[in-house]
């Protein structure tokens, strides 16, 4: 388990300014989860990563790892603890001279592992990242995203309990990215092991994570359930990071041509579902019950991670009592629901 607890970094520039790079992070990370931290450009993100395996050395706070305060440990029990977390990068940071077995025999060398013993493992990391036929091949001869492949292999290489990703497919084209993101979710089901992804990119934590947290301007502002945050975002920053992968504005068009005859007489409803919710007959049930009319003006269906997500905006139809008990029956169903009174 990981704890971030009151972490803050404050940068001192040359001439003497502060930069709060991080300011009272607090974050609890269960064992085996994805956990995804997302945030814009020079949020934090990145500074908050190099914390958390000390590279980058907090102003204030504390960083629990399996019960180990990391920021409390001398150098070589420091440097042992970090033995434990392994790291990839957005530019996959592999040694050019060196072939893409040196590469994930590296570590192990300066563990100091035997060679019979490096060799049998970096032929069992190379099959795990599926590269067993490139290990004789340098890094330019690979393509992103064997590279970054070579990258998880090499990070894994000391067993580690923790993996930390840096932005792992930002440099790669949407097909690589998933590939890159598969694996990392069945080394995640294979290993038991936490990984915790920074990333820009909301598609990356609707695919693989289970939580997120999201960043802004050094603070965390919100973290909770992926399916929460994106069924409920409860932040400026959290909607617009929704919105970039899952916008439910309802087009131009149809608002125009919506046009409520009187008061209540029509209401727009947007309706979220999750899981097994998706093939309820919640509609045509609510349409027999309170024999109002419904338009669909808007439908959508995705996943997020392993479970169906979707959104349907609603326009009711009936009067002002047989809309409200519709509004009111749809709240007691397994739904989010909306009502958008100002035609949103
Ligand atoms: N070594 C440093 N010295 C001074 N300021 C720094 C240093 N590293 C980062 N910063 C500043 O700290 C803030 C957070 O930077 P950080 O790199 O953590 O953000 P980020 O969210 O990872 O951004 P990006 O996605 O662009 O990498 C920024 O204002 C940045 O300029």
């Amino acid at each position: 388990m990981v704890k971030i607890e009151n972490l803050s970094k404050v940068y001192k520039t040359r001439d003497g300014n502060d930069i709060r790079a991080l300011e009272k992070v607090d974050l609890t990370i269960p064992e085996g989860e994805i956990f995804g931290i997302i945030g814009l450009s020079g949020a934090g993100k990145s500074t908050l990563i190099r914390c958390i395996n000390m590279l980058e050395k907090p102003t204030s706070g504390r960083v629990i790892i399996d019960g180990r305060d990391l920021t409390a440990l001398p150098e070589r029990q420091l440097r042992a603890a970090r033995r434990q977390i392994g790291m990839i990068f957005q530019h996959f940071n592999l040694l050019s001279s060196r072939t893409v077995a040196g590469n994930v025999a590296f570590p192990l060398e300066i563990a100091g592992l035997p060679r019979q013993a490096i060799r049998e493992k970096v032929k069992q990391l190379l099959e795990m990242v599926g590269l067993a036929d490139k290990a004789g091949v340098y890094p330019s001869e690979l393509s992103g995203g064997q590279k970054q492949r070579v990258g998880i292999a090499r990070a894994l290489a000391n067993d580690p309990r923790l993996l930390l990703c840096d932005e792992p497919t930002s440099a790669l084209d949407p097909q690589t990215t998933h590939s890159i993101l598969r694996l990392l979710q069945d080394i995640n089901r294979q290993l038991k092991l936490t990984i915790i992804i920074i990333t820009h990119e909301m598609p990356v934590i609707k695919e693989i994570c289970d939580r997120v947290a999201v960043i802004d301007q050094a603070r965390i502002v919100e973290t909770g359930p992926v399916l929460d945050v994106f069924t409920a975002p409860r932040t400026p920053t959290a909607r617009e990071f929704v919105k970039s992968v899952w916008n439910t504005a309802i087009p131009e068009e149809l608002l125009y041509r919506h046009r409520p005859a009187r008061e209540g007489e029509s209401r727009l409803v947007r309706l979220s579902f999750i899981g097994q919710s998706a093939g309820e007959p919640v509609i045509s049930t609510m349409i027999q019950k309170y024999g109002i009319h419904a338009n669909i003006l808007f439908g959508k269906i995705d996943q997020i991670k392993n479970t169906p997500f979707g959104t349907l905006t609603l326009e009711l139809l009936g009067s002002p009592e047989d809309i409200s008990k519709a509004i009111d029956f749809l709240q007691n169903q397994h739904l989010t629901i909306e009502v958008l009174d100002n035609h949103e």
